[in-house]
């Protein structure tokens, strides 16, 4: 998918051979063995990644994931999206993404203590503040980038909070970073639903994903006045024409395990509840759940991206000759991470604290410059979104390898 993506844009912007090749490919592809002895006494092998796709334009930067199936391929096109994403955002990174094939769900915290330093000591030789700064993405945490401080600090001999960013607070984790994805989730929906005049008092949302992304966007959206009518997790979905209470189901959630059961609302299937009406829709869990079985069916009036890759290029297809959605895309619907990541990682380099207020602020100026120019460069192209947010991503890059040049 990414990689189609790279070369449906690369042919719009009519990029120069030499420069698309160099954009296309990643630098390096790190794969470790991450051996742990598990509760049990037993001893077993995962597989780690990490993918950096460029260094061009400073260190790599993406997220560690957490997931049976991480691969190298997910993680290279994981790590590809990021490079635009940080260009499209204006960030002086690169993209980065890596990942261990396991299942949080079936770990002790103590078995995915020993999985994260052992990975983190693996890919020792290939991370610093000036290469590759990690963050959390699915199935890890604050907590887990709090591991990561601790194994590479040790190792330097000195506190390097700059090393990873979406630490803990109280580990010169930035004010803001917890709530920053689905916070920026739900300020982009406002600037959707503003284009297309929907009040925020009268529209509907349903979310896909309860976790980090999820639960922050349900939670904005909620506060914004937007009625979130369903909800899915890994244990199923939820539904109540009159609105959930978001903070009341992330209670029920925390203690259950999961969404599924909650009493003031009923279940519904998980695929059906992507299809009903709703003025937004927001995938925020996996890759792949817009395809073309239910692109057609779509009801909502904003398809907002809170997942990376969560729409084929085939219901990408269905939903360009449909022009009752108005699209978010990933790279920059889900860019509010990453930004305050940026944030994050700036305040560690000066050793210096902001208020949470800075950072939302900081954040909102971002965002909006961003979806504004994806829009005005939609209108003046007519291209979809998807194609306009990637090709201010893809130029950026392009331009920035064309000007440094190659060594013969
Ligand atoms: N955490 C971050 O700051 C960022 C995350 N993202 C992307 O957002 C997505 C979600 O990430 P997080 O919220 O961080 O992960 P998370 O691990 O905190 O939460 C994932 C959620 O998805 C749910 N889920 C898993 N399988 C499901 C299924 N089959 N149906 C419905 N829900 C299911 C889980 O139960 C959980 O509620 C990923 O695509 C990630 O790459 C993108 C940008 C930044
Ligand atoms: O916060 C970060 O550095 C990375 C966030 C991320 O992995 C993403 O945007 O997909």
């Amino acid at each position: 998918m990414a990689a189609s993506q790279f070369d449906r844009t690369a042919d719009f912007l009519g990029l120069d051979n030499a420069v698309r090749e160099r954009c296309k490919w990643p630098k390096r592809l790190i794969t470790v063995t991450v051996p742990i002895q598990r509760d049990s006494g037993e001893t077993e092998v995962f597989f780690g990644y990490r993918v950096q796709h460029h260094l061009s334009r400073g260190p790599v930067k993406g997220g560690l994931r957490f997931h049976p199936d991480v691969n190298l391929g997910e993680v290279a096109a994981l790590a590809m999206w990021m490079n635009w994403k940080c260009a499209l955002m204006d960030l002086p990174y690169g993209g980065g993404k890596g990942g261990v094939s396991c299942d949080p769900r079936q770990m002790s915290e103590h078995e995915m203590e020993s999985v994260t330093r052992r990975f983190a000591t693996e890919i020792l030789p290939f991370i610093g503040p000036e290469t590759d700064v990690m963050a959390p993405d699915m199935g890890t945490n604050a907590q887990t980038m709090a591991w990561i401080t601790d194994v590479y600090s040790t190792h330097k001999g000195y506190l390097a909070p700059d090393i990873v960013t979406g630490k803990p607070v109280e580990l010169q984790g930035s004010q803001g970073r917890d709530m920053a994805t689905g916070h920026g989730v739900a300020f982009l929906i406002t600037r959707a639903f503003s284009k297309l005049k929907i009040k925020e008092k009268d529209a509907s949302a349903i979310i896909q994903g309860f976790g980090n992304v999820g639960y922050h966007a349900a939670r904005t959206l909620s506060r914004y006045g937007v009625s979130i009518r369903g909800i899915s997790d890994v244990t199923g979905a939820v539904w109540n024409e009159a609105g959930i209470d978001v903070d009341k189901l992330k209670e029920y959630a925390d203690k259950t395990g999961g969404v599924i059961g909650f009493p003031d609302a009923a279940p519904i299937d998980p695929d059906d509840l992507l299809i009903q009406p709703c003025d937004a829709l927001v995938p925020a869990a996996l890759e792949r759940v817009i395809n073309d079985k239910n692109a057609q069916q779509l009801q909502c009036r904003v398809l907002a991206e809170g997942a990376n890759g969560p729409t084929t290029p085939n219901a990408d297809a269905i939903i360009e000759q449909r022009d009752d959605i108005f699209l978010i895309p990933d790279i920059l619907c889900n860019a509010g991470g990453v930004t305050v990541s940026y944030f994050e990682w700036v305040q560690n380099l000066q050793r210096y604290q902001w208020t949470e207020e800075e950072v939302i602020t900081k954040l909102e100026t971002k965002l909006e410059t961003a979806f504004e120019k994806v829009i005005w460069f939609s209108e003046q192209n007519k291209t979809p979104h998807r194609v306009s947010a990637l090709a201010l991503g893809i130029s950026e890059v392009a331009a920035t390898k064309s000007i440094r040049g190659l060594f013969p």
